[in-house]
């Protein structure tokens, strides 16, 4: 039995939004996080795990999410990234990968996210299927650099590392 392991990463930007139904709460690795603000997407704007979608879809040599869910197709119009997550690892467990661990950063000067983290981290795991300290997440401020810093939006990162079990 060899093990192919690969790696990969995504980034992912969501800009804030002050209109319905982008109002009051960001939902940031599947958690609702009550703000002032929401972040403007086509669906929930999890832009946590937008970049992990990425991460394992870039890993696999799959694309990238916008290919599989585009955000043109109703059926994605306010989903919960949750979904988008789990159809991606079932796409990655189809081609017999599995998630070995991910590390994830959120770039946000606000809200305050370490609270979050644990539970953030719960969804994670639960969602691939794999154990709670395959997962790492991170938060930092720009020290008000830059647009995250300014809070105009949240952008996160993510890498991956997979592996897949093969007959020889
Ligand atoms: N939105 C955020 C940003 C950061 N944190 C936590 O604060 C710590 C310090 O952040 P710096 O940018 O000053 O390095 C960081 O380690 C995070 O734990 C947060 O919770 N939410
Ligand atoms: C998730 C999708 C699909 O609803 O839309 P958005 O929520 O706008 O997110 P983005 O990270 O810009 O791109 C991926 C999209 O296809």
């Amino acid at each position: 039995m060899a093990t192919a392991i690969r790696v990969g990463q995504g980034y992912d930007v969501h800009a804030f939004e002050d209109s319905e139904p982008f109002k009051n709460h960001i939902v940031i690795g599947g958690v609702r996080i009550d703000y002032q603000r929401g972040l403007k997407a086509h669906s929930d704007g999890d832009v946590l795990l937008h970049a992990l979608c990425d991460a394992l879809l870039g890993a696999a040599g799959l694309g990238d999410i916008g290919k599989h869910f585009p955000d043109t197709d109703a059926q994605y119009k306010g989903i919960d990234s949750r979904e988008l997550l789990r159809l991606v690892i079932r796409k990655l467990s189809d081609l017999n990968y599995q998630l070995v661990n991910a590390d994830l950063t959120i770039v946000a000067q606000a809200p305050k996210m370490a609270p979050h983290i644990p539970a953030m981290c719960e969804h994670i795991s639960t969602d691939c299927v794999c154990d709670l300290d395959a997962i790492n997440v991170k938060a930092t401020t720009t020290e008000k650099l830059g647009f995250a810093g300014r809070k105009e939006g949240i952008a996160a990162y993510a890498t991956v590392l997979i592996e897949k079990g093969t007959e020889v």
